[in-house]
């Protein structure tokens, strides 16, 4: 079956919902069980009750000294009520605990699936495959956990059930419990089949799911209302939405129709074996082989004898399914870290001596087709700024990616004061870099908590966020906002408010310098700045690398010209480096573009 290869797959898989459920609440877990061991062993011992209330009632009618009989027929009704309310309260109790230990329980998974996501490397957000197996281990987190836990206890509250009726049954003759169960086999081989064709189907179709949240997601934020408004593309979305819906109802549809066909077929073998089994009774009762309360206890356990057998093999495969989906949850949670790292992490320099040195690097993202990068080697040197410049794609942001350890070099090696980077503990390592992407992040929090999170150990300290805010110029900013530091900045949340793309850009830049790290990486740091702000950025900026290795990613060559040194990247590749006076002399590639924009600015 799909996803067990062995009965130890499956046995491991249990033991790990096992344990799954008792972490999130033992006392609940044992609770549940038994409330459900009684709420099985109440319907045969009703029936069986109900059988002497009965034959009492029919001695007491018959006989003389029947009196004695009435009382004891209307205590066994006291009885059965007892029974009734027992019952009832078994089932309530039942679903209060599985609502409560539920919401619990789906709290701790998602956590999970929380810390899963940050443990793993960036790569994995880069595949497509990866979200198809986060949306399912998301999607199932909600409610499957749940729906198992309540399956797994219907089935032992059902396995008792029909335990106890059988053992009724069994003073019948030895044969009806096996009929029962013959008939039924039908019924359990086409659900499960079909239970498990689900199953494909749904994951199958994972890819188009997640479009279908995509366009939701698209339609449902600030950040694309803007150009999905200016450039008319709801209704364009909304088809596409409509186009992807009709290709998985339709498969539906199809299933649907197919699993409806099976039921009915196999209904009609589970009702033979009823039915067949009923007229025997009757047969029986005619020859006054049973008395009436043995007809009414008899047909009543074969009724509930088929009925618990078909809701065990509905509840079977629920189960089955249910175990299926968590499957997919599992493996989301147990997919491993691919950087390699030292298991004795080499400590990290209280200072930087040497400094960084790329050396023969090369990368290529995974599943593609060619390098990126190829045998580039540079060095940066603390005391030193470096600019990178180079066109479009020609591999900046990635030499940065390489650097934070967010992706590992697939050639050649980077190394920090004479050791590779992969000797470091990747954590350790990046608290000595502040780091300002061109894609940084907007955080939907407070304009402290947007600075402080550059080093969120610090975020009490209000006063290395304000000394943070005033080196990314993110000060003068704040100050305008009605609740200053505390003001929630983004629209998503209550009383927020939105910043303009500079101002922005200031709040994250002041975020890199939180760390006051002794690496600085500033990747486009000023493309949203006006020009003074921009000015503003770079005075400060030459007072703040004082010692610290910094390294400068811009398209803008008035940036560029302040570097210590200036490396030109093309097709990943190092073309030329030096000082900007060193490479306008040598009147390379950096020369024809410094010129190109040089020119953009003459009238
Ligand atoms: N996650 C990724 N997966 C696959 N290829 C990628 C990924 N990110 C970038 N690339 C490719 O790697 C190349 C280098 O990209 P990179 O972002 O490093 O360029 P860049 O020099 O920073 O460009 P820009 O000046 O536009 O910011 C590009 O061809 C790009 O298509």
């Amino acid at each position: 079956m799909v996803g067990f290869s062995s009965l130890s797959a499956i046995v491991n898989r249990l033991r790990r919902i096992a344990g799954l459920l008792w972490q999130s609440g033992p006392s609940s877990c044992l609770g549940l069980f038994g409330l459900t061991l009684l709420s099985g062993i109440l319907p045969a011992v009703q029936l069986f009750v109900g059988k002497l209330i009965i034959d009492t009632v029919v001695v007491a009618a018959s006989r003389a000294d029947g009196e004695v009989f009435t009382g004891r027929a209307f205590a066994l009704v006291g009885v059965e009520l007892g029974l009734l309310v027992l019952s009832a309260a078994a089932q309530m109790g039942n679903s209060m605990l599985e609502e409560v230990f539920g919401e619990k329980l789906t709290f701790e998974i998602n956590e999970q699936i929380l810390r899963k996501a940050d443990e793993l490397e960036l790569a994995y957000f880069e595949d497509p495959k990866f979200y198809d197996m986060l949306q399912r281990a998301q999607r199932e987190a909600g409610y499957r956990p749940l729906g198992l836990l309540s399956q797994l206890l219907n089935l032992v509250e059902g396995a008792i059930a029909i335990s106890s009726l059988a053992v009724l049954l069994s003073r019948l003759g030895f044969f009806v419990v096996p009929v029962l169960l013959l008939t039924a086999i039908p019924l359990v081989v086409s659900t499960l089949r079909f239970v498990r064709t689900g199953y494909l189907l749904v994951n199958a179709r994972t890819p188009e799911a997640r479009q279908m949240s995509y366009i939701q997601s698209l339609m449902g934020t600030d950040q694309a209302a803007k150009e999905i408004k200016l450039f008319n593309l709801g209704p364009y979305f909304i088809e596409s939405y409509r186009a992807l819906f009709a290709r998985v109802h339709k498969e539906t549809v199809d299933l649907a129709l197919r699993k409806g066909g099976a039921r009915i077929a196999s209904s009609v073998a589970s009702s033979i074996g009823y039915v067949g089994l009923y007229g025997y009774l009757i047969w029986l009762a005619l020859r006054r082989l049973l008395t009436i309360g043995d007809l009414t206890l008899y047909a009543g356990a074969v009724l509930q004898l088929n009925n618990q057998l078909q809701s065990f093999t509905r509840g079977g495969a629920s189960l089955y399914k249910n175990f299926l989906y968590i499957d997919d949850l599992f493996k989301f949670l147990d997919l491993e870290a691919r950087l390699p790292t030292s298991s004795i992490p080499a400590a990290i320099p209280e200072q930087i001596e040497q400094g960084i040195r790329f050396e023969n690097v090369s990368f290529r993202y995974p599943g593609a087709e060619r390098d990126v990068l190829s045998g580039v080697s540079f060095e940066l040197t603390p005391g030193e700024t470096v600019a990178l410049v180079g066109e479009n794609g020609s591999g900046k942001t990635t030499l940065v990616k390489l650097l934070t350890r967010l992706y590992e070099p697939t050639g050649g090696r980077i190394l920090l004061d004479g050791k590779d980077l992969r000797e470091y503990d990747p954590a350790h390592l990046r608290e000595l870099i502040g780091v300002i992407f061109q894609d940084f992040v907007r955080f939907h929090a407070t304009a402290r908590d947007n600075i402080g999170y550059g080093r969120v150990g610090e975020l009490a300290d209000d006063e290395r966020i304000e000394t943070a805010a005033g080196w990314g110029g993110a000060d003068a900013v704040i100050s305008r906002l009605d609740k200053g530091y505390q003001t929630m900045l983004g629209k998503w949340f209550r009383e927020g408010q939105d910043l303009s793309g500079g101002q922005w850009q200031k709040i994250a830049l002041a975020r890199a310098y939180m760390r006051d790290a002794p690496v600085l990486v500033l990747d486009e740091p000023t493309a949203a700045l006006d020009a003074r702000a921009e000015h503003e950025v770079f005075r400060k900026f030459r007072d703040l690398r004082q010692g610290k290795i910094a390294l400068l990613i811009s398209h803008r060559f008035s940036t560029v010209i302040s570097a210590d040194r200036i490396v030109v990247l093309e097709g990943g590749r190092i073309l030329e480096q030096g000082s900007h006076q060193e490479l306008i002399a040598r009147n390379g590639r950096y020369a024809e573009l410094f010129s190109l924009q040089a020119e953009g600015y003459r009238v």
